[in-house]
């Protein structure tokens, strides 16, 4: 105890130092919950006849009943699947579905301006691996931080969690991630940590802040958490294993079996009320292994007991002896009269433009290596350098060769582009619903800011390959006919770009993103009047929809014009518009293939756009 009485005092001269962020909460927050019970519907068999699916629904949270005011540090406590990480979820407002019950802010449902004050630190850190510590938590300041602080205090503010949450050793270190080595795993949480703090939250949520991380880690990072409580904030986490040490650090412990609450109280009388049930530790122990026991339905006092039995026990004393004191504790009036009000609490901190600004330089920074890689830029120029020897120095008296040439080139601008694009979303998935449901951005800045990152380096690559290509393979040296075959490439792979992201957003699993790119962009390829030039008239419209076939059209189009003839026997010449793969395209009515191309650049993005706006919104965990 007297241990403790030191930390105690040792923690709050550091509160004492730390920087003016830290001391107070902005708008300190009472949160209480009363008899929340959360359900869902779960399919059962049916695996070989879908006749026989069943839906059954499971209650996950039966009736959980709490109070925790500001200065306090809450701690939820059970077994694996007791329900603790769906009760942070619903209490943080990111739960949808079947929730009853009442959950409370100053006596408040939770709103835009509440979620702007609440933090939420996921079990998995969801953070950029290619970016360092202080780019990380700088670009969040600057994304989150309101617009009225300046450039210069954000920055500031992210310097200030660095110092306090002991970061400054590895700031200029990349995050790291699968098969990058970066920093440790409990750095990456308190970065994970220092994200939320940055905007100063009243309330804060952490599921498993300390899991996987050593005593002495776990200790720092609980040790930071209480400083936080204690100016003022209300801090809430779930804990799978404790130390007796960080145990008594928490003011309020809730501990649940199967959904159910078997205790809700301060730490310190934990112990009494499990004796005066019955249940006394015969040993002296960690007070948190023996909660954790009797939430598994085990006493140190029977050795063959019966779990179930055991369980319900505790169940029933909840009910009986705790239950009302809980509530009661709940009818008190701490009610903060302070409640956020709209103006102060606009749902954006920034503006789209800098919201955009700012995406758009962090996306840079993180997609760099992917997008200026030496190896797609030596893909592309060998490519290029090949088609170039192989059709080197063509001419129209093998006529067959150039348009086999053009036809290659709408079939490759069209799979490369979409495939780059494919990945981009559903590499983004977590990071995006992290921060869409933390309100940090409106999802156009994100979209144009992705978007258009990505775009130099997309259109450089057929650019550089469309000019080695076609002055190798003697194309038409005309400036115009060469400006208008470019822009007619670089316009096809705005489309097959866009149709890459909406099948990725659409579809956000990158396998079958790909499986189904693959499939749609080799029907267009087919339809697109190469191979196949009498195709039945049930299947033609394929043609309409079909970018490579637009794409081919447009690139002969720059090429040959209605008239022009060209050797087809030793002393014989022909039309070029009567040449087969050609007629099946036809030389004319080109704007027609650049207005289909310009409504298919709007539409795939658009359908994108919409396919995204699910993530991150709606307040599902399991999404
Ligand atoms: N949407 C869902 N679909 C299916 N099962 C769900 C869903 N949501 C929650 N569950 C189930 O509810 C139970 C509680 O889950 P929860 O993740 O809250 O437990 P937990 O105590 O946080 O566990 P852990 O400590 O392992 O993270 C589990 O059995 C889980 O499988």
């Amino acid at each position: 105890m007297g241990s403790e009485i030191v930390d105690v005092e040792a923690q709050s001269q550091m509160v004492e130092k730390s920087p003016a962020i830290f001391k107070k909460a902005n708008l300190p927050v009472s949160l209480k919950f009363e008899d929340v019970i959360y359900k869902i519907k779960i399919e059962q068999g049916g695996f070989l006849n879908k006749k026989s699916k069943k839906s059954e629904e499971k209650t996950i949270l039966k009736g959980i009943t709490g109070v925790v005011v500001p200065g306090e540090m809450l701690a939820m406590l059970g077994p694996s699947g007791s329900g603790k990480t769906t009760l942070l979820t619903a209490l943080g407002g990111r739960l949808g579905g079947q929730l009853a019950g009442s959950i409370t802010y100053n006596g408040k449902p939770f709103s835009n301006a509440m979620k702007r004050n609440t933090g939420f630190v996921t079990q998995d850190d969801i953070l950029y691996p290619h970016l360092t510590v202080t780019e990380t938590l700088v670009f969040t300041a600057l994304l989150r931080l309101p617009k009225t602080l300046t450039k210069q205090d954000k920055v500031q503010h992210a310097e200030a969690v660095i110092s306090q949450l002991g970061l400054s050793r590895c700031r200029n270190s990349i995050i790291g991630g699968h098969l990058l080595r970066g920093i440790s795993g409990g750095e990456r949480k308190r970065v994970s940590i220092g994200q939320e703090m940055l905007i100063n939250p009243s309330l804060l949520f952490l599921d498993e802040p300390t899991s996987g991380l050593d005593s002495t880690t776990a200790q720092r990072i609980v040790s930071t958490l209480w400083e936080l409580a204690n100016g003022g904030r209300t801090v809430v986490m779930t804990i799978h294993q404790p130390s007796s040490r960080l145990f008594y650090m928490f003011h309020k412990v809730l501990l649940l079996s199967e959904g159910n609450p078997l205790y809700f109280g301060k730490g310190s009388n934990a112990l009494d009320y499990f004796s005066s049930v019955g249940f006394a530790p015969s040993v002296t122990m960690n007070p948190a292994d023996f909660l954790l026991d009797l939430a598994n339905g085990v006493s140190t006092a029977e050795s063959q007991e019966d779990h179930a039995a055991i369980k319900q026990t505790l169940v029933s004393a909840y009910k009986t002896e705790l239950s009302s004191s809980v509530k009661s504790e709940l009818a008190i009036d701490n009610q903060l009269n302070i409640s956020p009000d709209g103006k102060k609490f606009k749902r954006w901190s920034n503006t789209w433009w800098v919201q955009f600004s700012v995406l758009f330089r962090r996306g840079i920074k993180e997609r760099k290596h992917e997008s200026f890689s030496g190896l797609k830029i030596a893909q592309v120029l060998i490519v290029a350098i090949i088609c170039g020897l192989l059709w080197w120095q063509s001419d129209i008296t093998h006529l067959q060769d150039q348009v086999g040439l053009f036809f290659f080139v709408s079939g490759f601008w069209g799979f490369y582009p979409l495939f780059q694009a494919i990945f981009t979303f559903p590499q983004e998935r977590l990071m995006l619903a992290k921060e869409r449901s933390s309100g940090t951005y409106r999802l156009s800045s994100y979209f144009m800011a992705l978007t258009l990152g990505d775009l130099p380096m997309e259109l450089v690559l057929p650019t550089v390959f469309f000019t080695i290509t076609y002055w190798m393979a003697g194309l038409k040296p005309s400036a115009g006919s060469f400006l208008s075959g470019l822009f007619a490439l670089l316009y096809s792979v705005l489309c097959a770009q866009g149709l890459g992201l909406a099948i990725g957003a659409a579809v956000m699993d990158q396998k079958s993103a790909t499986i189904l790119g693959s499939v749609i962009m080799l029907t267009f390829l087919l339809a697109g009047g190469y191979y196949v030039q009498h195709v039945p008239v049930f299947i033609r419209w394929i043609k309409y929809i079909s970018i490579s076939q637009y794409t081919f059209k447009l690139l002969l189009g720059t090429q040959y014009k209605v008239g022009e003839e060209y050797m087809c026997g030793a002393d014989k010449t022909c039309l070029v518009e009567d040449f087969p793969s050609v007629k099946s395209v036809g030389l004319g009515n080109q704007a027609i293939s650049v207005i289909a191309l310009g409504i298919m650049i709007v539409v795939y993005r658009l359908i994108a756009y919409l396919a995204l706006m699910r993530i991150g919104v709606t307040r599902k965990r399991y999404n």
